[in-house]
């Protein structure tokens, strides 16, 4: 059963392997871009306009962070590639590392592996964090030599470390995994290290200040610490953040913990969890963990069913609910699993729950900001011109469309031996790759002769709002 020893070594092995850094569409945003009155500033964190939505993601915020907002939740509607789930995680990244944040678009929930409520339960203890203390056993000084062998046969890692404090020194075997990690946080001489006993984790705490003449080997974002007194064995409370879920998969005796690195959980009992909440309500009464309300974000909202609704409906009822922002494009839409017709696919008891942000198109001036953010991102070289251009088809087709045009007119500049996108290259890709619209239109004009053409059953209520 569930003990807080050994939970934080096993979710932190399985995050260092399997955290990704969301690149790609959203890399360029890096928070929301608010003062310290939390208004908006027209560019900052890679966040351009949008304005008002942005004033209200603000707002929601501060109500996280002061607890102020359980039981509710959010909708962002508006139209496609109008920065719905740019502002979403532009709130996560103003959150902090410590808040859990999960996305999951509407289309997920519906797998062979499990129910479709419990894809939901998941995604909700998913975006629930303990934050729990405990005393852990660690080594801390600072780093006097390290040696690292190879063996010439079967290429094995060996290695010693030696540390010291002020009072004493001590030489450490290094294992392969611990290797690795000191080669990964680039530890050398002169470096204050700590080492977790149980997971056998190296952080490193700073520069000794006595290396602090040492200026061809220390960046400028170096931090300068006292070197340790006393013991190199110490206790030491430390604290960090787990998911519900996380503890719930350790331990799940059918899954274990691997599963977590595989991703293929399938079902967890309800028995486990039960537990799981008695354990950790424990904790808190004994004041060794509390709970961190994260945030759940459901993006194409219309994608859930009735049922999906309706249980939405009753977990944000409880008392450590996270935060759960939905996005969608959908106007008057049908409300999966029923024939009724709904704001957003959306049934109106929930709906009435909601805090609902509108985001609006952008302006030509705003559509160019925020291709040359694109281009920085992706360090593309543009010429004014080429700018000009992209934002031309920005506005006639969609913003996405454009972004996309930007990685591929780079690959065609590249191509012809030039340092920056021009016109020329802008124009080439445009003729390549074409946009709705054109895509459309194409259809229509030879719509005779493709496979399977039935234009009666094409439901034209479904639509996107326009
Ligand atoms: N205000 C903004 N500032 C900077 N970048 C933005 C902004 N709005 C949108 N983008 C960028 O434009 C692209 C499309 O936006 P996004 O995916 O957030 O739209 P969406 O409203 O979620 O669209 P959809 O309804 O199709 O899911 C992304 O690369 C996004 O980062």
């Amino acid at each position: 059963m569930a003990s807080l020893e050994g939970i934080q070594s096993k979710t932190q092995e399985i995050r260092d392997l399997t955290r990704m850094e969301r690149t790609g569409a959203q890399s360029h945003i890096r928070g929301l871009g608010l003062d310290d009155s939390l208004e908006p500033r027209k560019i900052s964190q890679g966040m351009v306009g949008q304005i008002e939505a942005r004033r209200a993601a603000g707002i929601i915020m501060k109500m996280i962070t002061q607890g102020k907002i359980a039981g509710r939740a959010i909708l962002i509607g508006g139209q496609p590639g109008t920065g719905k789930t740019a502002i979403a995680l532009g709130m996560a990244k103003s959150l902090g590392e410590d808040v859990p944040f999960t996305m999951l678009a509407g289309s997920e929930i519906f797998s062979l592996e499990m129910s479709k409520t419990e894809a939901l339960i998941q995604a909700f203890r998913k975006s629930i964090g303990v934050r729990i203390r405990e005393e852990a056993e660690i080594i801390e000084g600072e780093v006097l030599e390290i040696e690292i062998d190879k063996s010439v046969q079967s290429g094995a890692k060996s290695g010693k470390i030696t540390l010291k404090t002020t009072d004493m020194e001590a030489i450490y075997d290094l294992g392969q995994k611990m290797i690795e990690s000191i080669q990964k946080e680039k530890i050398q001489a002169g470096d204050i290290i700590t080492i977790d006993k149980a997971s056998g984790k190296i952080s490193k705490l700073g520069r000794s200040i006595a290396r602090s003449g040492d200026y061809d080997t220390v960046g400028s974002s170096s931090r300068f610490v006292q070197c340790p007194e006393g013991e190199l064995h110490k206790r030491k409370e430390v604290v960090h953040t787990v998911t519900l879920h996380e503890v719930d998969v350790i331990n799940s005796r059918t899954q274990g913990f691997m599963a977590l690195f595989a991703g293929d959980i399938g079902e967890i009992k309800q028995e486990v969890r039960d537990q799981i909440d008695t354990k950790v309500s424990e904790w808190r009464e004994e004041g060794r963990a509390e709970i961190v309300p994260g945030v759940l974000f459901i993006d194409e909202v219309h994608m859930l069913d009735i049922e999906c609704f309706s249980y939405l409906n009753r977990a944000l009822e409880s008392e450590s609910a996270p935060i759960v922002i939905m996005a969608t494009n959908r106007g008057m839409t049908k409300i999966r699993g029923t024939n009724y017709m709904a704001p957003h696919g959306i049934p109106l008891d929930l709906l009435d729950r909601l805090l609902i942000i509108q985001t609006t198109p952008y302006n030509e001036k705003e559509t160019q900001q925020i291709l040359q953010i694109r281009c920085q991102e992706e360090d593309v070289e543009i010429s004014d011109k080429a700018l000009k251009l992209l934002t031309k088809i920005g506005m006639e087709t969609s913003l996405r469309y454009s972004i996309h045009l930007i990685t591929t007119a780079n690959l065609v500049a590249i191509k012809r031996k030039s340092p920056e996108v021009d016109v020329e290259d802008v124009r080439r890709v445009y003729g390549l790759f074409i946009d709705i619209k054109r895509s459309s239109k194409f259809l229509q004009d030879y719509q005779s002769e493709f496979l399977f053409y039935e234009a009666d059953d094409i439901d034209d209520k479904d639509v996107e709002m326009a």
